[in-house]
């Protein structure tokens, strides 16, 4: 069998042994500056410096749509595609593509998964539990409606779905018209005689879809509701569910609190029980990984499940490579190991890698804390970089999305110094070593806080209020290159037109002294006499 040769070429110019840091500024796009462009209002003279001091070292790549594997160039960009990109160096199909297709040619109903759960759709129920959204970055509405019609025409007799209310990465409130549209395709499918029902809902952020193991108490209230039946608020139906629970004050569709459906006498109409077939619809990893642990695994200490089901379950892709979840952190520190490595938890070598997980404050939305761990994340890269240990040291920065996705403008503004400032602290480490910095982002955010109509102007709600946009953007995102280390002939070439996040791989494999394999995009730097 021939083997692999993983050697790089050597680069034919550029030097090996400088240390580079990659910088990833998370949710930090380019967008024309009014009032609603965060890091335009911010203080961030460090970002800014890079952008007007260099411009053979400042230019902008796409991070939005195809270029980065999503089925339209309509797809905003969201961290698992862009830290796929950024990492793989080449344009993979994105699970949002893979599952279009799947349900397109019709294998998905041919598929090992679907054989499988297939066998207990005679005496048990079919639950499909995940995000009831179109935002695209982790699920998508129409999916879940031809999932849930090509599954009930081919035997699913009884159907339960777990809802999960966005906000997210579609507008506030949007989740009212989401559960319209699902409830009257279950009307439908009730009325040709297949029990179909929401059963339990609630909202992203309180239920279920935490990730990176930060806050076990999120999966367990899902638990509590999808499994056990159990909520603090039960209604007849999700239409009123939703809608009494957005008239409480601050209400929020990202932090509905959980609800479970329950019948004329107040028993829940769906919990999860033996013999049971489970299907989460989420085809994005980082938030279902945490479910698929509590519904797979036998030995599991993070919560009490009181009560395991014994399902047959299939996710709608496989969340983990290496734990293989389903078998058939902290906020943002599996974007720059976890989806960097394509979606595979754990160390490629770990003689050779050191990750470091700075964790998150728990609890609290981060509007309230809006410099989150950006500090402490840039001292423990100094100190990585002046270590002298590591040939490249790689950081998230996430300040720009998660303060954005709050939707708070002010404190977007405060997290966008804040990020400006943990560059500054990376990029002086680096000029004290003699290194090398490749500073970008995996999509934009906090560049665009409302939403636009057609002409680029702010849209306003029936009260006349702008509508606050807390979703990421189809922006493009910078990349900036320099350090003492980085030969002086180098620079962006201009005869690549669009090129996206999946350059970057090569480029940085360039700056490490070596070339990209073949099959890569393209690099964005070359080097010219000086
Ligand atoms: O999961 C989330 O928080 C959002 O849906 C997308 O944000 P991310 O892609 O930046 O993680
Ligand atoms: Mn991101
Ligand atoms: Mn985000």
């Amino acid at each position: 069998m021939a083997t692999t040769n993983w050697t790089l070429p050597d680069h034919p110019t550029l030097p090996k042994g400088k240390t580079v840091a990659v910088v990833v500024l998370d949710g930090w796009g380019e967008a024309s500056p009014d009032q609603y462009n965060c890091i335009h209002v911010a203080q961030t003279p460090v970002m800014d410096s890079l952008k007007n001091g260099a411009p053979e070292k400042w230019r902008l790549v796409k991070a939005h749509g195809t270029a980065v594997g999503l089925p339209s160039d309509d797809d905003m960009g969201n961290s698992e595609v862009g830290h796929n990109a950024l990492g793989a160096g080449r344009i993979f199909a994105q699970g949002a593509k893979l599952v279009d297709a799947a349900l397109a040619s019709g294998k998905i109903w041919e598929d090992e998964g679907f054989n499988y759960i297939k066998e207990s759709f005679d005496k048990g129920t079919l639950h499909l539990i995940g995000l009831l959204s179109d935002g695209g970055v982790h699920s998508r509405l129409d999916q879940v409606q031809l999932i849930v019609k090509g599954a009930s025409e081919r035997g699913a007799k009884r159907i339960r779905l777990h809802i999960l209310t966005d906000g997210r990465d579609v507008l506030d409130g949007s989740s009212v018209g989401f559960v319209e549209t699902i409830e009257n395709d279950l009307a439908q499918l009730r009325e040709q005689g297949v029990d179909a029902r929401i059963a339990s809902g609630g909202g992203r952020m309180y239920v279920t879809m935490d990730r990176y193991e930060n806050d076990w108490s999120v999966v367990k209230r899902g638990w509590d509701a999808q499994v056990l039946g159990e909520a603090p608020h039960k209604f007849q139906n999700a239409l009123e569910a939703v809608k009494t629970l957005r008239a409480e004050p601050k209400a929020n569709d990202q932090y509905l609190p959980p609800f479970v459906i329950v019948d004329e006498s107040g028993k829940s109409v769906g919990p999860i029980v033996d013999g049971d077939a489970v299907v989460t619809f989420n085809f994005r990893a980082d938030r279902m990984v945490m479910l698929a642990k509590a519904l797979e695994f036998p030995d599991f200490d993070k919560f009490d499940r009181v009560r395991v089901p014994k399902i047959k379950y299939a996710g709608m892709l496989q969340y983990d490579g290496e734990l293989k979840l389903p078998s058939n952190e902290t906020v943002k520190f599996g974007h720059v190991t976890f989806f960097w490595n394509g979606n595979r938890s754990g160390y490629f070598d770990e003689t050779r890698e050191e990750y470091v997980e700075i964790p998150s404050d728990s609890g609290i939305t981060f509007n309230e804390q809006p410099k989150m761990k950006a500090l402490e994340i840039a001292e423990r890269t100094r100190d990585a970089i002046l270590s002298g240990k590591f040939d490249q040291v790689r950081i998230n920065l996430p300040n720009g999305d998660m303060v954005g996705h709050t939707g708070d403008i002010e404190a977007t503004v405060v997290a966008c110094k804040a990020a400006d400032e943990a560059v500054k602290m990376v990029l002086d480490a680096v000029e004290q070593v003699g290194g090398i910095y490749l500073v970008t982002a995996d999509h934009g955010n906090a560049e665009d806080m409302v939403k636009r109509n057609k002409a680029g102007q702010p849209m306003l709600d029936k009260s006349g209020s702008i509508q606050i946009l807390t979703s990421h953007t189809l922006q493009p995102v910078p990349v900036a290159i320099g350090g003492p280390g980085l030969h002086p002939g180098v620079r962006f070439r201009s005869d690549i037109q669009t090129p996206g996040l999946a350059n970057v791989a090569a480029t940085v494999m360039n700056l490490h002294g070596f070339q990209a394999p073949a099959d890569y995009e393209t690099t964005l730097i070359e080097v010219v006499d000086k």
